[in-house]
């Protein structure tokens, strides 16, 4: 009744004794009052012990309090900290309303705030902000404090423009000093906190933290005082500044000034308002202490509709900038579509089937170019390979000639046989190692290349047998495995622009070269041969092919373009057919159920007496089925090959720019249990019907539109031929006990982390036929 009668806001019953509404509190305040207001509405009176205490949590309210009433309400509570560290509340944080006030306000404002002076100061914080980014890159793949590192950057931000020191991480001046500072900050964010004497006057007769905040109060006035006597006497030596007369420290600045003015900027002023910066880091720091505290590893990633939180180690620094399943998690709670900055690149990530439809048919023109990154500079002759290209007439010949002359249906079939050999060295080598552990990464890796260079240039590398020439192939493989791992290194490079490697760009050109002249070499020797017999048995090889057609259109079938076709052939080509086949036969190996039935499709479709080939493929629906489901849970290309905006378009609504990265989360769709049923269960049934290994824009493992892969026909026939012939063949079986460890590694593609190994043995009705291989 009387608080009506005084028309005073709404209080929550009850207000206790002594407490107040203390006892309604929890951490943290800020949820613990919306709580509160939820409940008894916007504006609130409620008691902290003696305190009175209005809250107000709308923003009518809000208005009327920094509107109407801003002059009444610009004071500041006396509270503890104030006194001890506003140095008996005359600092411009803590103390009154009033002259004092106004005029270190208006210093602040004028001489260390303003936009001109925190742009002089820009280079510093980016200075700090670089070293940052170095220390992250020089700690990738560890598992990093981000609350600490960007505390100390603040802080070291803080304290260069102030005083022209670092206090934290390397190149620190003086190390007692920074010791020194190092234990005041902490103890000032220490005591921070709340202190209940100003609310319940009584326990304030317990001095403790009074105490505590007089000592800490003493040190950081001497040490503040040092540093301004320091400065005092360097300018009296003519010392000045960091760099130059412009980028004057706040000190200088502050101190120049009491030259002029001697009344108004005193010793203590200056001390005092050296002290502002950090007020505000300590609110920025505690106002996120909660979310960081239950995530301390957490980084903080600014993108353009939300804010998120990383985990750093799952922060894909080495398998390129992004991964599948980091970016899945971001979307997962942001939405589908979503906007990020890469250091400076622009990068639109799509995670729902509608959005990939929307890029890839009304979009699909403007996102037919590929970025510019480092990679593919040096390994794709500065991004005039196919895959590499930008989308215009260069790209448009050269898809052409990979569509028509290298990777059409007739093509293909002329050169079965030569897929058909490569599957039969692999048996034999397998019937040599029965019932042993055998590496099959590594054999389906020399199956691949061997299938690859024999239709480029008609050459074995890998496997002793028929081995033409030993040091070429030697050559070949060292590049190879040069070239798998740059392709797999990070380029920070491509993202920031000033932390590019200049040594891994090095290496990359090395590599790129020693390639360009390795292909130089096979196209010499075959253009001899040629030469020597111009009428030799059928051109059948790549190279061949591509050497015809440049005696008759010289300006189209240039050395360049056969070289740079021949190396999309290896790059492209390989490692997607390698991975789909080991994830596969490990799917296999750890669903008996599903190998079995797809051995008795192969026995009812193929007569005993024969081996499997390519021609049988389309009679298998459920082997079909199992590459699908395979597809499906591991795309060997998860994100697509990167995109690129050449206009400005929208997704899904959303404005995007030109010049954006898209990247397509096929694993993330073909993973989403919104969209698949039993979304982690291996089930090749559910693609019983399906024709082709695409279902819509949920199922993408080749991409789709201009951009889409020209292999796929290739592809499916490796993949198939080979996982058929091997089901056909063999039992096999795990080497113990325990499942295939299907955990995913990191790498261009999508590796397995551990190498398929598995044992087995001819079955007994392909023995006959097995030993006549
Ligand atoms: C299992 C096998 C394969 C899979 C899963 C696969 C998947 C893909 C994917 C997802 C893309 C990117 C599409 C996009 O950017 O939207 C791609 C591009 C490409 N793939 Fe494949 N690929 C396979 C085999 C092959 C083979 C055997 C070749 C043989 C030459 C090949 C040549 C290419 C080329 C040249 C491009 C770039 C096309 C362009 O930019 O115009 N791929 N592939």
């Amino acid at each position: 009744f009387l608080r009506k009668f005084r028309n005073h806001p709404p209080s929550p019953f009850p207000s206790l004794p002594i407490i107040g509404h203390l006892h309604l509190l929890k951490k943290p305040l800020h949820h613990s009052l919306a709580k509160i207001s939820n409940k008894h509405g916007p504006v609130l009176l409620l008691n902290f012990g003696s305190r009175r205490v209005l809250v107000v949590s709308s923003p009518s309210a809000a208005e009327e309090c920094f509107t109407q009433n801003d002059i009444a309400f610009a004071n500041r509570p006396f509270l503890l900290f104030g006194k001890h560290l506003g140095n008996n509340y005359t600092s411009l944080v803590w103390s009154p309303y009033g002259d004092n006030w106004r005029n270190l306000r208006r210093i602040s404002s004028l001489q260390l705030l303003s936009t001109n002076c925190l742009q002089l100061l820009y280079a510093t914080r980016l200075d700090e902000v670089r070293l940052l980014l170095r220390k992250l890159f020089d700690n990738r793949d560890r598992t990093v404090d981000m609350k600490s590192a960007l505390f100390e950057l603040m802080l070291n931000v803080m304290m260069r423009m102030i005083a022209g020191k670092r206090y934290y991480g390397d190149n620190m001046g003086e190390i007692e000093q920074a010791k020194r500072f190092r234990q005041i900050m902490r103890e000032t964010f220490l005591l921070a906190g709340t202190n209940m004497g100003d609310f319940m006057p009584l326990l304030k007769i317990f001095k403790k933290m009074e105490k505590r905040l007089i000592n800490l109060h003493q040190r950081r006035e001497e040490f503040m005082q040092e540093l301004v006597e320091e400065w005092r006497s360097r300018m009296n030596d003519g010392k000045s500044s960091l760099v130059t007369e412009k980028k004057k420290t706040m000190m200088e600045v502050l101190l120049s000034l009491q030259e002029k003015e001697p009344e108004t900027y005193k010793d203590e002023t200056i001390r005092s308002l050296m002290m502002i910066p950090f007020r505000v880091l300590r609110w920025r720091i505690k106002g996120k202490r909660q979310k960081l505290d239950n995530n301390n590893k957490a980084f903080a990633f600014t993108m353009n509709r939300a804010c998120y939180s990383l985990k750093l180690e799952n922060f894909p620094w080495q398998a390129g900038i992004f991964t599948y399943l980091t970016l899945w998690k971001i979307a997962n709670q942001n939405g589908p579509v979503l906007f990020f900055k890469f250091g400076l690149r622009p990068v639109l990530v799509v995670t729902s089937p509608s959005a990939a439809e929307e890029c890839f048919t009304k979009n699909d023109i403007i996102f037919a170019n590929r970025p510019r990154l480092l990679l593919a500079k040096h390994l794709a002759y500065n991004y005039t390979y196919l895959s590499w290209a930008p989308y215009g007439d260069h790209w448009r010949n050269l898809r052409r000639i990979a569509s028509i002359e290298i990777l059409s249906t007739n093509r293909l079939q002329l050169l079965s046989g030569i897929r058909m050999d490569e599957v039969k060295y692999l048996m034999r080598k397998l019937l040599g190692h029965q019932d042993e552990p055998v590496d099959l990464r590594r054999a389906f890796f020399e199956l691949t290349f061997n299938v690859m260079m024999r239709m480029i240039a008609g050459k074995r590398y890998y496997g002793c047998e028929n081995m033409e020439d030993m040091e070429e192939a030697r050559r070949f493989r060292e590049i190879q495995v040069e070239t798998l791992e740059l392709a797999g290194a990070t380029n920070l490079g491509d993202f920031i622009p000033w932390l590019k490697s200049s040594k891994l760009e090095r290496r990359l050109m090395e590599c790129g070269k020693k390639r360009d002249e390795f292909m130089q070499d096979l196209i010499e020797q075959h253009r001899r041969k040629m030469k020597s017999d111009p009428d030799g048995e059928g051109k059948k090889t790549m190279i061949e092919i591509l050497l015809s057609l440049q005696e008759s259109e010289s300006e189209y079938y240039t050395d360049e373009i056969i070289k740079g076709l021949m190396l999309v052939l290896l790059m492209a080509g390989t490692e997607t057919s390698i991975t789909t086949m080991e994830w596969a036969l490990s799917l296999l190996l750890n669903h008996p159920e599903v190998l079995k039935k797809a051995q008795t499709e192969i026995a009812n479709t193929v007569e005993h007496e024969r081996l499997l080939d390519e021609s049988d493929l389309a009679q298998l629906p459920y082997l079909r089925c199992i590459i699908n489901e395979t597809f499906r849970m591991y795309p060997p290309v998860p994100l697509l090959v990167p995109h690129e905006s050449s206009e400005e378009c929208t997704v899904e609504g959303f404005r995007v720019p030109r010049g954006t990265m898209l990247l397509v989360n096929i694993w993330a769709i073909q993973n989403d249990p919104k969209i698949w049923e039993d979304a982690a269960r291996f089930k090749p049934e559910r693609f019983e019907g399906l024709e082709g290994a695409r279902d819509g824009f949920k199922l993408l493992p080749f991409g789709t539109g201009r951009r889409g892969c020209p292999g796929e026909g290739l592809g499916l026939r490796i993949v198939g031929l080979t996982l058929g012939s091997l089901i056909q063949c063999f039992e096999w079986s795990r080497i113990g006990e325990e499942m295939i460890d299907m955990r995913e590694g990191t790498g261009i593609t999508m590796p397995k982390a551990q190498p398929l190994k598995a044992k087995c043995r001819p079955r007994a009705t392909m023995l006959k036929l097995l030993s006549q291989l």
